[in-house]
């Protein structure tokens, strides 16, 4: 409250011009300039919310937050909210331009670095020009064997488009760079990821370039032994075709590959291998499968007396013959890892990267994978910080063509029992009128190997022809139990009804990774799988080589709701 002075000639003609009446109280600048060096008693103080010890109860008007010239919040509290709000009109206003949050439950997708619109624009031209194998610059006898042997049984044959993109890239043909010629600034070895989406033709993107390079090796070798020989090489280079495995007399090179492929399992050595192989018939190089499935003797009797070109392995065994060959690698020029997610991962990765430290010629290493999880692409960025990437656009995607259904385990009819639930899914599996013909082929994915057995039990006894796959398997079960589910489609007797007509195979992820399942219709997701990663790899047996499928998720009340949505969206 202000007053005025009586005694304070300048305060008393205010009041008269004003007329205020007395009883308000004015004070006047005037007033305050007359007053300075006298202040007045009738100031206000500045200390009306303090108050002293002695005064504490004294007088209720001095407690502490009433009397206040300031509302009694912090500095810090003030500022913070500023901030806030200033953060939020920030975030509305940029709402609009940006994308949209990634899912929770898919966070990989984030995984790979962005690919800058114009280099996507020029991939995706000279993708387009390629339409057929012969486009590429490829050795003849490669490309006759791609059409003869390795996809002999497809009427048509068209590269895939990780094919389109890795093909090309990886002979150095759209770069213009000659063959061999290495980029890395730091090792001399060029390193390519390529990771496309499951069933996509990987194998073949991978190995039609690496066996189109190491027969181009061989024939320079040659070439140049007849030149030091001083024979005419124009006279007896004849087509490649005709190049028989060279004779050498000196066990020099033997059991010394010019490429190595390596996978995880001894299921993929054999597949894997039967690709390479299919080749062989056409374009004359040997290949030599390592893995536990074959005898110890039969391996070294053929890796270590003969002349190899391509080895396909398993990590740790190809490591226990170095062990005893220190020089089993020192020839060798290409290195691929397939299911490099899998073949880096903790308890993969010493060994595979110690075996690519092993290859002191080496020029090229390819790693391929259908997902790469975050904790893989740090790695390979700090291991390989020249590392190209070879990536389709589909990556980490469920393909369009493989139907997704969620069946509730809770529901009226099962109750909760999931075994109950799986049965009968299957055997609308078996009535859907699909596949007439032919008998049907399911595979039921489960996170453990004990529900594995158990569940296929428990299918017999519903009258399903179901049968376990799993490490436990015996050997020679599960090598049927593979050619059954990869082998083509199996023409089905007229009189032989419903459920008879459908094979189930129980498995865990055993069978998840890499196995060419490609007449494979329709797979049961079980369990939830571990990961979006598993679960892409599961899916992933259906749906093969562009084909269609329809995968059948079991959910119940432990389930994760937000999973699944983001699954579906
Ligand atoms: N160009 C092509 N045209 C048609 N089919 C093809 C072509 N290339 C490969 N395939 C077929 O596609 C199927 C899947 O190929 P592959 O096993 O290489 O897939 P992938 O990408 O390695 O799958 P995954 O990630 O599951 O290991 C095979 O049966 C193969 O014969």
């Amino acid at each position: 409250m202000l007053r005025f002075s009586a005694q304070c000639s300048q305060c008393l003609n205010s009041i008269g011009r004003t007329g205020m009446p007395p009883s308000i109280f004015v004070r006047s600048m005037a007033h305050d300039a007359a007053q300075k060096k006298r202040p007045s008693r009738l100031v206000l103080s500045n200390k009306v919310a303090f108050y002293g010890k002695k005064k504490r109860n004294a007088d209720p008007y001095t407690i502490p937050g009433l009397n206040r010239r300031t509302a009694n919040i912090p500095e810090r509290i003030l500022n913070s909210n500023k901030e806030r709000a200033e953060k939020r009109t920030d975030a509305k206003a940029n709402s609009k331009s940006k994308p949209p949050r990634p899912m929770k439950h898919m966070k990989m997708q984030q995984a790979l670095a962005p690919v800058a619109r114009t280099a996507r624009n020029v991939a995706q031209g000279w993708i387009q020009s390629l339409d057929s194998f012969d486009d590429f610059e490829l050795l003849p006898s490669v490309q006759q064997a791609i059409v003869e042997e390795a996809l002999g049984s497809l009427e048509t044959v068209a590269p895939t488009a990780v094919q389109k993109l890795a093909i090309p890239t990886l002979i150095g043909q759209h770069t213009g760079r000659r063959r061999g010629e290495a980029t890395s600034r730091r090792s001399g070895v060029e390193t390519y990821l390529i990771a496309a989406e499951t069933g996509s033709g990987k194998t073949l993107a991978y190995s039609v370039p690496v066996i189109d390079a190491i027969k181009r090796q061989e024939m320079e070798e040659q070439e140049l032994e007849q030149q030091e020989r001083g024979e005419n090489p124009s006279s007896t280079a004849a087509a490649d075709t005709d190049l028989e495995i060279p004779v050498v007399e000196t066990n020099a090179l033997d059991g010394k590959p010019r490429a190595v492929i390596i996978v995880p399992t001894s299921e993929l050595v054999a597949q894997v291998g039967d690709v390479i192989k299919s080749f062989g018939h056409v374009v004359k190089f040997r290949t030599t499968l390592v893995s536990r499935d074959i005898p110890p003797e039969i391996i070294r009797k053929r890796l270590l007396g003969r002349i190899v070109d391509v080895v396909v392995c398993t990590p740790h065994l190809l490591n226990s013959l170095t062990e005893t060959n220190p020089a089993l690698l020192s020839r060798c020029t290409h290195i691929v890892v397939d299911e490099a997610d899998s073949l880096f991962d903790r308890s993969f990765s010493p060994v595979t990267t110690a075996l690519i430290g092993q290859c002191a010629n080496l020029k090229k290493l390819i790693l391929c994978s259908a997902t790469i999880p975050r904790s893989l692409d740090t790695r390979l960025r700090s291991l390989y910080p020249d590392m190209k990437r070879l990536v389709t656009p589909n990556l980490h995607v469920v393909p369009r063509r493989v139907q997704l259904q969620i069946v509730d385990v809770d529901n009226n009819l099962y109750h909760g029992d999931k075994q109950l639930a799986c049965a009968d899914t299957l055997y609308t599996i078996a009535k859907d009128g699909t596949e007439e013909g032919f008998i049907k082929k399911v595979i039921v994915f489960v996170n453990e190997r004990e529900t594995a057995t158990g569940l296929a039990e428990y299918l017999r006894s519903k009258d399903i022809d179901a049968v376990a796959f799993t490490r436990d398997s015996l050997e020679r079960k599960q090598t049927e139990i593979l050619e059954l589910f990869t082998g083509a489609k199996q023409d089905v007797a007229p009189d032989i009804v419903g459920r008879q007509r459908m094979k189930v195979m129980v498995t865990t992820d055993i069978a998840s990774r890499g196995v060419d399942t490609k007449t494979v219709k329709n797979v049961v997701l079980f369990d939830k799988p571990q990961s979006s990663i598993d679960l892409i790899h599961r899916i992933g047996r259906t749906g093969r080589a562009g084909r269609r499928g329809r995968a059948v998720m079991l959910v119940d009340k432990r389930t994760n709701k937000g999973w699944v949505k983001d699954i579906k969206t």
